[in-house]
């Protein structure tokens, strides 16, 4: 079974990437986000690939749905594992991005998951109301879980604390939960707002946890890793 702790390689260049996941002697599952993407584009993830990795490229489309259909298409070429789109694009645009990674991906080879963005683990109530124009955060969340479900979607991505909300909000069983917003108990919150602990996320009943700074920043970063695996596996709590 791959890992469910995803580790999110937010730096700005293959050097990087590369002294860090060399670290590790096992195979990963990785998060390359825009950061990394936008600056060393396709030929990361083909590299990362022939390491063994596996992938969630999280670059969050949100445009009109002809546009995020055909960048998905081009997006399935890559064969990652994951990929995703904010739930605000609304459902023609969420449909309009699975049919486009239907289309792209080679024949043979299995779809990318694909999920949605709810509310970003670093919104807050109160910018909900005042920036977005909504009632609360969880209500937009509730509905952005529905309405991806209703597209066909795999699943979403939301911090941990809103598992439950989600789970409540779609009908079917299998609908996974992607969740960023991770923090050891002594790690700074930096600017993510809704976080708990890998061990809390478990509990919470979130599908995957996504990790950046606790291990990427941390001085010993495999050591933060396994750490933060045994709590996600139940061996520390
Ligand atoms: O709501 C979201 C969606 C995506 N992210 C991404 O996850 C990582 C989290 O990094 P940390 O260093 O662990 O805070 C980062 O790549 C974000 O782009 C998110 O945090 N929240």
């Amino acid at each position: 079974m791959s890992s469910q702790v995803v580790i999110a390689l937010d730096f700005s260049s293959k050097e990087e990437v590369m002294n860090f996941v060399k670290k590790f002697q096992k195979s990963l599952y990785v998060k390359v986000g825009m950061e990394l993407f936008y600056k060393e584009g396709p030929a990361i993830i083909k590299e990362l690939k022939e390491l063994g990795h596996q992938i969630f490229l999280d670059l969050k489309l949100h445009d009109i749905p002809n546009t995020v259909k055909h960048a998905m298409k081009n997006i399935a070429s890559l064969e990652v594992d994951m990929v995703n789109v904010h739930a605000a694009g609304g459902t023609k645009m969420m449909k309009a991005a699975l049919e486009g990674l239907e289309e792209g991906t080679p024949a043979g080879k299995k779809r990318p998951l694909l999920i949605a963005v709810t509310q970003l683990t670093s919104t807050s109530e109160e910018q909900v109301i005042h920036e977005q124009g909504l009632t609360s955060l969880k209500d937009s969340i509730k509905l952005y879980a529905a309405i991806t479900e209703e597209s066909g979607l795999d699943g979403v991505v939301c911090s941990p604390l809103d598992v439950e909300l989600v789970q409540a909000a779609v009908e079917g069983d299998n609908f996974i939960t992607v969740t960023p917003g991770i923090r050891l108990a002594d790690n700074s919150v930096d600017d993510q707002v809704r976080v708990t602990t890998p061990a809390k996320a478990r509990q919470l009943g979130s599908s995957y946890i996504v990790v950046g700074r606790s291990i990427t920043k941390s001085e010993n970063p495999v050591e933060a890793y396994e750490e933060i695996l045994a709590q996600w596996e139940g061996v520390i709590i």
